[in-house]
Formats: structure tokens, C-alpha cells, sequence
């Protein structure tokens, strides 16, 4: 059962999306028919186990991936009647992290942080370079501007992305597993950065992650996603959270017995 929350005011949508991916004998579906709200300003999680379709479902939010079926409308526009070229603008508003970082090795964190700003040419000069120094400064590594990826230890990496992400001042950030390769004290560290972008840059945050422990600490709301279903959906009130369907009881049991944890 998909329950959904009246919220003040949706900054995105998701209509009945749906989205098989190609199978040897017939189509696989990874995403089946789910409807949300995320609300402006939010810090939204989306959980389940190991293919249950979360990044699939982060993925259909910037048209990554494209919907078989279904809406995903994004501060009022639907992003999938866009042509390709409105698209890629309406995606600037639309910041992505990954577990991987996913960033350019053979240039300086400086430029990595720039690249999305000279690939659309937002920016350039002196502005450009304020703006890279201004997001560098957000995630706290404005003395790491001349060093090369793999100088960075993972931490300082996601951060890098993250300011990347930040660069052409996006509305939401979409995060996939952001934390997943980091141990607990820097992962700590990302999710007070995620917090502090939320708070001080008004961004939406919608986060995929298998660990209940990163929902707790930083989100407001929760959608449980099982077998491409959206399960269930919850608020977060200081930290404490109360899932309700089988799977969020026993993902709360394994959270509190890591020993368990299979997800
Ligand atoms: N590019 C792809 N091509 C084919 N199948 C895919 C592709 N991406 C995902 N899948 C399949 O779709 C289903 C959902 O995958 P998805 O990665 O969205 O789940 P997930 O919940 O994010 O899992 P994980 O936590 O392991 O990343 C899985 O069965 C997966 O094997």
C-alpha cells in the first residue's frame, strides 16, 4: 500500500512510475508504479533492501533513467514532456551524489567543482571562480582547491561532490548510498554536511540509503521501498521513527542488532 502524507507544498511528484529494465526473456521491473510527495525543503529517505529499486527510483527523479509509464513533475513542470534541451537546463536544479564520488581523476578538485559550470557556461572568469571557492568553502575544504583526487581520502571526495553538486545551485540534491563507502565518524561528518546544506541553503534532500541509522540521524520523512513498491511511508520526529509494515519492523530489529543486517 503506497500511503501518502498531505504535505504543504510538493517540489516533487512522481505520478505511477514505472520502469522495467530489458531481462533475457522478458522485461524485469524494478520500479513499479510508485507514487510520492516530497515536500519543498525536506530531507527525504528512501530505504529497502539490496534491489528493491531505491536508486532506480532516485534515478527517475532527474530522468537518469526514463520513465516506461508515469509522471515526475519537478516545481510544477513535468520533466518527462521536456524536450532534450529543457531537460538538461531543468536538470541543472537537480544536484546528484554517488557512493563512488564519481570524480574526475586527472584534474584539480578546483576544476572538478567548476566542470559543471563550464560545461553549461553558467560561468566564467572571476565569477566562476568565486563560485567554486564559495561551494569549496560550504563542505569545508577551501584548502584542497589545487589537489588531485586521489591525494583526498574518501571523505574529503564525497565532499568535493557534493560541492560539485552545489555549484550550479540546485534546489534538490539527489544522494544514492552517499555514505555507504565511508566508516561511521566520516559518515557522520557527510550527514551533518547534508544538514547544514538543508538548513543554510534551503536545498531538498532526497537520499537513498540501506542503513536506518543514516534515516534517524538525518531525515524528516521516509519511504520504504520493497520489490519496486513504496511500502510505506513515515515522519521523523527528533530522531525517533516508528516503521510499521513488516519490512520496516524488521528493519528496525536489524538496526538494533547489526549482526542481522542483511540489507
Ligand atoms: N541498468 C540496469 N540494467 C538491468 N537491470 C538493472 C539495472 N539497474 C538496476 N537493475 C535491476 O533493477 C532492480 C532494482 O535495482 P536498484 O539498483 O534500483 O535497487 P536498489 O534498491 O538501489 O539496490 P542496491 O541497494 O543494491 O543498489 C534490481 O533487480 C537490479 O538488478
Amino acid at each position: 500500500m503506497t500511503v501518502n502524507p498531505i504535505r504543504s507544498e510538493a517540489l516533487i511528484r512522481l505520478e505511477q512510475v514505472a520502469k522495467a529494465y530489458a531481462g533475457q526473456d522478458a522485461p524485469l521491473p524494478a520500479v513499479r508504479g510508485v507514487s510520492l510527495e516530497i515536500a519543498r525543503g525536506d530531507i527525504f529517505g528512501i530505504i529497502g533492501k539490496s534491489g528493491a529499486g531505491k536508486s532506480t527510483l532516485l534515478r527517475l527523479i532527474n530522468l537518469l533513467e526514463r520513465p516506461d509509464s508515469g509522471r515526475v513533475i519537478v516545481d510544477g513542470r513535468d520533466l518527462t514532456a521536456l524536450s532534450k534541451r529543457a531537460l538538461r537546463t531543468a536538470r541543472q536544479s537537480l544536484g546528484m551524489i554517488f557512493q563512488q564520488f564519481n570524480l574526475l581523476q586527472n584534474v584539480t578538485v578546483f576544476e572538478n567543482v567548476a566542470f559543471p559550470l563550464r560545461v553549461h557556461r553558467t560561468l566564467r572568469g572571476e565569477a566562476l571562480a568565486a563560485r567554486v571557492r564559495e561551494c569549496l568553502d560550504i563542505v569545508g575544504l577551501a584548502d584542497k582547491s589545487a589537489s588531485y583526487s586521489a591525494q583526498l581520502s574518501g571523505g574529503q571526495k564525497q565532499r568535493v561532490a557534493i560541492a560539485r553538486a552545489l555549484a550550479s545551485q540546485p534546489a534538490v540534491l539527489l544522494c544514492d548510498e552517499p555514505t555507504s563507502a565511508l566508516d561511521t565518524e566520516t559518515t557522520r561528518a557527510i550527514l551533518d554536511v547534508l544538514r547544514d546544506i538543508n538548513r543554510r541553503l534551503s536545498v531538498t534532500v532526497v537520499i537513498v540509503t540501506h542503513e536506518l541509522s543514516v534515516v534517524r540521524a538525518l531525515c524528516r520523512h521516509v519511504a520504504v521501498m520493497e520489490d519496486g513498491s513504496v511500502v510505506e511511508q513515515a515522519r521523523i520526529d527528533g530522531h525517533q521513527l516508528a516503521l510499521r509494515s513488516a519490512l520496516g519492523l524488521a528493519l528496525m530489529r536489524e538496526a538494533a542488532n547489526p549482526y542481522l543486517e542483511t540489507a
